[in-house]
């Protein structure tokens, strides 16, 4: 699914109103309508809503659906915080079209400002995607107001205050939603660390914008959704033997860090990988033969950590480093002769990232296609700090691009970033994640699926998604705080599953 810019939704609106054709007033009655009913489907009418509406098209929406809402049997109040200024036209088309029953209030200082009551809902519909600057005074002072009710508070399209598709200063007012509304497509805001927490738990709720302009408009962002990822993971044929499916060496461990490794391994064999090698120094050898006895191991010269790469490497279909590899100085050394040999597929993760970072000419000899799976703080290290989420994404660009590499910055939406410019934010998982080793599983499976044939975009992919999924899938069945690393590739076969069966 495409992610579009401010910029951008606003000219599928045009273009909807042009070519479906539809009126902009009634194109708004549709969206809407979608509001309402998704508010009716989870509020009885014994819920009362109280309404903050802004001078533009957010503003409108917001008392279409007081009126809606009115309707239908709801106790709604509308308050309008707008100096009576800039009105957009459907706005003021909405405020004739309010029944009289409805309390409508104009907020010309806080003094107008109601006692909301713990079980009401507020509906955040002051500004929405037209958002030119941070807010001040009075609209500022409302938002300080509505983020101090205990109660819910719903945002219309975007939570009031947030801009859509470029940095918010830090310490202005936005409101804190606990569900967004959003129409058509996600807002990007919502998918990046520093903003996307104000969304709340967002949803996206289909107006009909013209399918003609969606299908054409070239973004760089996207989301991964299943239908992709379908259309991505191939059924197993059933003429296929263990050679089909590849073989992977997995490379790492180190003293005390042997548990990374043996996740890896366990992940890329329940990730569908034909043959797996692991290769650990030489105290690993006992603990991985007994772990994981569906692998092959080859023992390291060093007792403790990696000191060498094997010598053949053309039988491996993909080679993934790093889980609780350690940074020895023999380590380092070993990565830099091996760049310098003709190599299967890369998959780096770890400290084969912070020895990345530390040398520049390990840097520089990054085999073509590699991906790299660094969180947040690897990836400052590899490229220097980010200003902000969009300077972020912008390294990530100019790191792939100049790489020619894959590189799946790991966060609440794993994002991927490629050298042809683009970029997938990951739609699964959940907080329980944030647990040790879940990452050494996502180096396994990734593995695993280079392995098998899988173009590095689509092991990028479908390597995210299904550990995303599996993390789902496993926070439902043991809760999102006992989750740990090994129930992720415990439910991945289910995860697996559940695509196919989507499938069929
Ligand atoms: N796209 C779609 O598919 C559909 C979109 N729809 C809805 O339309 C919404 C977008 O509407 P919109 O463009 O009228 O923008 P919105 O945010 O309501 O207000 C802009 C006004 O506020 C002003 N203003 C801006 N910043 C300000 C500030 N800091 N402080 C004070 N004022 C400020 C700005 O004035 P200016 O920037 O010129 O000063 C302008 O007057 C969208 O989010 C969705 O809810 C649906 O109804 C139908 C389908
Ligand atoms: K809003």
């Amino acid at each position: 699914m495409k992610i579009l810019s401010a910029a951008q939704t606003r000219a599928a609106d045009a273009y909807t109103i042009a070519q479906e054709p539809i009126s902009s007033i009634d194109l708004m009655e549709r969206a809407s309508g979608a509001v309402a009913d998704w508010l009716k489907q989870k509020y009885s009418p014994e819920v009362p809503f109280y309404f903050f509406c802004g001078p533009g098209n957010n503003g409108g929406d917001g008392m279409a659906v007081a009126r809606l809402l009115h309707h239908d049997g709801y106790d709604v109040q509308v308050f309008l915080v707008e100096t009576g200024q800039n009105q957009s036209a459907d706005f003021s088309q909405n405020l004739e079209r309010l029944p009289q029953a409805i309390p409508v209030t104009n907020v010309q200082t806080t003094s107008d400002l109601p006692a909301v009551p713990l079980k009401a809902v507020i509906v955040d519909g002051l500004f929405g995607t037209g958002l030119s600057r941070p807010l001040e005074g009075i609209y500022a002072e409302v938002v300080e107001y509505l983020n101090q009710h205990q109660g819910t508070v719903v945002s219309i399209d975007i939570p009031s205050g947030l801009f859509t598709d470029a940095p918010t200063p830090a310490q202005t007012a936005v409101i804190k939603a606990d569900y967004t509304l959003t129409f058509e497509q996600p807002k990007l805001a919502f998918l990046l660390p520093a903003s996307g927490s104000y969304a709340g738990e967002w949803h996206v709720l289909p107006i009909g914008l013209h399918p003609e302009f969606l299908a054409q408009v070239e973004t760089p962002h996207q989301l991964l959704t299943h239908g992709l990822i379908e259309n991505v993971l191939r059924p197993r044929s059933r003429f296929s033997h263990k050679g089909t499916f590849g073989h992977a060496l997995l490379v790492g461990g180190s003293y005390g860090k042997m548990g990374a490794i043996t996740m890896s391994a366990h992940a890329a064999l329940r990730a569908g990988l034909g043959l797996l090698t692991v290769q650990v120094p030489t105290t690993g050898y006992t603990i991985l033969q007994t772990a994981v006895p569906e692998a092959m191991v080859l023992t390291d010269a060093h007792e403790q950590h990696l000191s060498q790469f094997p010598e053949d490497l053309s039988k491996y279909q993909c080679l993934g480093i790093g889980p609780g590899l350690g940074q020895a100085e023999d380590s380092r050394l070993a990565m830099e002769s091996l760049f310098r040999q003709k190599l299967p597929p890369l998959i780096l993760d770890a400290d084969a990232l912070n020895l990345l970072a530390s040398d520049r000419l390990l840097r520089q000899n990054l085999p073509a296609n590699s991906i790299l799976t660094p969180h947040p703080k690897e990836f400052e290290r590899l490229t220097g700090p980010a200003t902000d989420d969009f300077h972020r994404l912008q390294l990530l660009q100019s790191f792939c691009a100049e790489h020619d590499c894959y590189v799946i910055l790991k966060g609440a939406h794993t994002c991927i970033g490629t050298p042809t410019e683009e970029f997938f934010f990951n739609t699964t998982g959940n907080p329980g994640m944030a647990t040790g080793g879940t990452g050494d599983v996502l180096t396994g499976i990734l593995t695993a699926l280079r392995a098998q044939g899988y173009s590095p975009l689509e092991t990028c992919q479908l390597g995210v998604y299904l550990h995303g999924l599996a993390g789902d899938i496993a926070a439902e069945v043991e809760g999102e705080a006992s989750l740990i690393a090994s129930d992720l590739y415990k439910y991945l076969g289910a995860a697996f599953r559940k695509i196919h069966l989507n499938q069929k």
